[in-house]
């Protein structure tokens, strides 16, 4: 359904994509994942039409982008990452204002609009002004819109943005309700285990770079995260993740605010010898245990090289 080959895409001197392949068949939910400034954006506006490639090829449903735009756009949904509503419409008029520029009928628009609103939960709002509409629910209008025309295929630039997490998961269930219908979805984000729920596969960008592309098991058993290993300590975080960085056996340390993931090689015998190692530089250990390998360490695991900018 989305067929992406040698795709690249420059502005001005930047290569913000290079050479990008990309095969997404059909019914496929994509996870489009990577850090700030990786060419997600990028990718997703050339496959909805709004931005032409430098090189390279883009279809979807066997139709290409540049040549053949009207096609692509009646086969798409397109909800990018920054949308404006407009503040003098209510719900209702705004999805009837999109349905009409898609030419459907006022009386199929009169069925649609509530079927749609149920959908994305905003039953309740539909004669509510969109600027008084929360952001969680601004984006499901948003998500809403690009239904409108039952297209085949979704492209969501980070729906999730912004949302607090009942939101979020709010956002997830919808994305399943579609999946469900059929639909081939490409989503993006730089937060890979929000997606982890719903993907099919994922594709890891870095540096316009397609760095790492599959089922997720898949991606996870080929970067061989094999152990996880979670501190805690009374103080200091930082600095004891900065020295285990420095850890033979250590491919990588994530510091959040639940402790130290540390990416961890050795058997058991080493991970005993990193804890005592841990005690004697004198950190003040809470926990010291195996965690799941989730998506996030993948990700880390993956995109060493951090943001663009
Ligand atoms: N119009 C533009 N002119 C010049 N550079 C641009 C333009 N649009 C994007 N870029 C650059 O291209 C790179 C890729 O940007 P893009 O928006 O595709 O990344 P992204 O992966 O979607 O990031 P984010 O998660 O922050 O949205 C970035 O370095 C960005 O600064």
């Amino acid at each position: 359904m989305i067929d992406i080959q040698h795709l690249s895409k420059r502005y001005g001197n930047f290569a913000a994509l290079k050479d990008i392949n990309l095969h997404i068949p059909e019914g496929t939910v994509f996870g489009f994942v990577g850090p700030n400034g990786a060419g997600k954006s990028t990718t997703m506006a050339i496959l909805a039409t709004l931005m032409l490639p430098t090189s390279g090829v883009a279809r979807v449903d066997g139709f290409d982008v540049t040549r053949h735009p009207k096609e692509v756009r009646k086969r798409i949904g397109y909800m990018p990452d920054f949308f404006g509503v407009y503040d003098q419409l209510k719900t209702t008029e705004y999805l009837h204002f999109y349905g009409a520029s898609y030419n459907i009928p006022r009386t199929e628009r009169e069925k649609l609009i509530p079927q749609l609103l149920e959908l994305v939960n905003l039953s309740d709002k539909r004669d509510v002004y969109v600027d008084g509409l929360s952001r969680g629910m601004k984006q499901r209008l948003c998500l809403a819109r690009c239904l409108i025309h039952d297209p085949k295929v979704l492209i969501l630039d980070e729906p999730a943005s912004g949302l607090d997490p009942r939101a979020r998961i709010e956002m997830r269930e919808i994305l399943k309700e579609l999946k469900q219908m059929g639909k081939t979805i490409i989503i993006s984000s730089h937060i890979l285990p929000e997606l982890a729920e719903m993907v099919d596969e994922i594709g890891v960008i870095e540096h316009g770079e397609m760095v790492a592309q599959g089922r997720v098991a898949d991606i996870q058993a080929r970067l061989r995260v094999k152990k996880v290993l979670h501190v805690r300590v009374m103080e200091r975080q930082e600095e004891l993740a900065a020295r285990l960085q420095d850890e033979a056996m250590v491919s990588a340390v994530l510091s959040d605010n639940t402790g130290v993931h540390v990416h961890f090689g050795g058997g058991d015998l080493e991970q005993v010898q990193l804890l005592q190692k841990i005690i004697s530089w004198g950190f003040a250990v809470i926990s010291f245990h195996e965690a799941q390998t989730n998506l996030e360490d993948v990700f880390l695991e993956i995109t060493k090289g951090g943001p663009a900018e």
